[in-house]
C-alpha cells in the first residue's frame, strides 16, 4: 500500500480493512474503485454506496499536498460507470494561490481522465467552496448531481448553488466529461507530444476555443496527460499543467520528480498556457518543458 494512506487506513474498522486491502495492496492502485469491486466491498462490509463513500474520504484526503494550508480535503466522485474515484487538494509552494487544485476538481477531473463521461454525485468532507459549486455546474448534470456532506441530508448541486450561472447563459452547449474528439494533428513521433495533443484533442475550451493538454513524463518513464477544463466564470477553469499533475499524484507518482513536460496548444489562440505551465513546473523543479502548436 502507499505509504500515505497507512494512518487513513489504519484508523478504519477491521471489516472494512479487510474488504480493501486487496484494492489498497495491489502495486500501482489508481486511488479509484470499480462499480464491480464496490460490489464485493459492500457484501463484506455490509455499507451502502454512501456510507462506503464517507469512509473512503479519509484515504481521499490523504491523496492531499498541502504545503500552505496543511488543510486536508477529500472528495469522492461517483462516475455514471458505479465507479469511485479519489480526489484531494493540491497546492504548489512558490506558486501563486490561483495554480492550487480544489479536492473537488481533483476527482471530477481524474474520473474525466479515466474516460468516465458524467457523475451522478460528489462526496466531500467539507461543504464545497463557490469556486468549486461553480466547476461543477459545467457538467452535464448540471444543478442535479447530487452532493453528500458529512452530517447534512443529501442535496443536489441547485440547493448549493441557487440561480446559478452556467454555459448555457453564454450560449454554450458543450459540457464539461461530455465525451469530444477535436480532431487536431501533428506530425510527431514523439510520445510524449502525441499524449499531449491526444488531451488537447480532448480538452473542454469552448469559451476561448484555445484546446491544450499537457503530458508529463516520470522520472520512472510513466507518462501523464490532462486535459484543459474551462468555465463558463472562467476562472474556475482548470489549466491542463493541473489535470496531469491531478493524475500524477493521483496515481501515487511524485510531482516534484517530473523528467520532461511537453504543452501542446492552438497556434494564434486569444489565450495561452505556456507562460504559467512553465512557471508552475519550474515551482516543481522541472525546466525540461517544450510547447508544441497546432
Ligand atoms: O471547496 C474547497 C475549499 C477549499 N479547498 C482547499 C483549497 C486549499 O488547498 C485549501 C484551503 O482553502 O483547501 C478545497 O479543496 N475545496
Ligand atoms: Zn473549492
Amino acid at each position: 500500500m502507499h505509504p500515505r494512506f497507512h494512518t487513513a487506513y489504519s484508523e478504519l474498522s477491521a471489516t472494512l480493512q479487510s474488504a480493501l486491502r486487496p484494492y489498497f495492496d495491489a502495486p500501482g492502485f489508481p486511488a479509484m474503485l470499480t462499480a464491480e469491486q464496490l460490489e464485493t466491498i459492500k457484501q463484506y462490509s455490509g455499507l451502502s454506496d454512501d456510507a462506503l463513500a464517507f469512509a473512503l474520504l479519509p484515504l481521499a484526503a490523504a491523496c492531499s499536498l498541502t504545503p500552505i494550508s496543511h488543510f486536508h480535503v477529500g472528495a469522492i466522485a461517483r462516475g455514471v460507470s458505479g465507479n469511485l474515484y479519489f480526489g484531494a487538494n493540491m497546492e504548489f509552494s512558490n506558486a501563486p494561490l490561483q495554480q492550487t487544485v480544489h479536492a473537488e476538481q481533483c476527482a471530477i477531473t481524474h474520473a474525466w481522465l479515466r474516460g468516465e463521461i458524467g457523475l451522478t454525485a460528489i462526496t466531500v468532507n467539507y461543504t464545497p467552496c463557490g469556486h468549486c459549486r461553480q466547476f461543477m455546474n459545467e457538467l452535464k448534470s448540471g444543478t442535479r448531481l447530487q452532493i453528500l456532506l458529512p452530517e447534512r441530508a443529501p442535496a443536489t448541486l441547485g440547493d448549493y448553488l441557487p440561480d446559478a450561472f452556467g454555459p448555457k447563459d453564454l450560449d454554450i452547449s458543450e459540457r464539461l466529461m461530455s465525451p469530444v474528439e477535436h480532431g487536431f494533428q501533428l506530425a510527431s513521433d514523439d510520445t510524449l507530444v502525441k499524449a499531449a495533443l491526444a488531451a488537447a484533442n480532448h480538452s473542454h475550451a469552448p469559451y476561448s476555443k484555445a484546446h491544450s493538454g499537457v503530458a508529463l513524463e516520470a522520472e520512472d518513464g510513466t507518462l501523464y496527460a490532462g486535459r484543459y477544463a474551462e468555465n463558463a466564470a472562467f476562472n474556475p477553469s482548470l489549466p491542463p499543467l493541473q489535470a496531469a499533475l491531478i493524475l500524477m499524484n493521483i496515481s501515487g507518482g511524485n510531482c516534484q520528480k517530473i523528467h520532461r513536460a511537453v504543452l501542446v496548444e492552438a497556434k494564434n489562440a486569444t489565450l495561452s498556457q505556456w507562460d504559467a505551465t512553465r512557471s508552475t513546473l519550474a515551482t516543481l523543479g522541472c525546466q525540461n518543458v517544450s510547447r508544441v502548436t497546432f
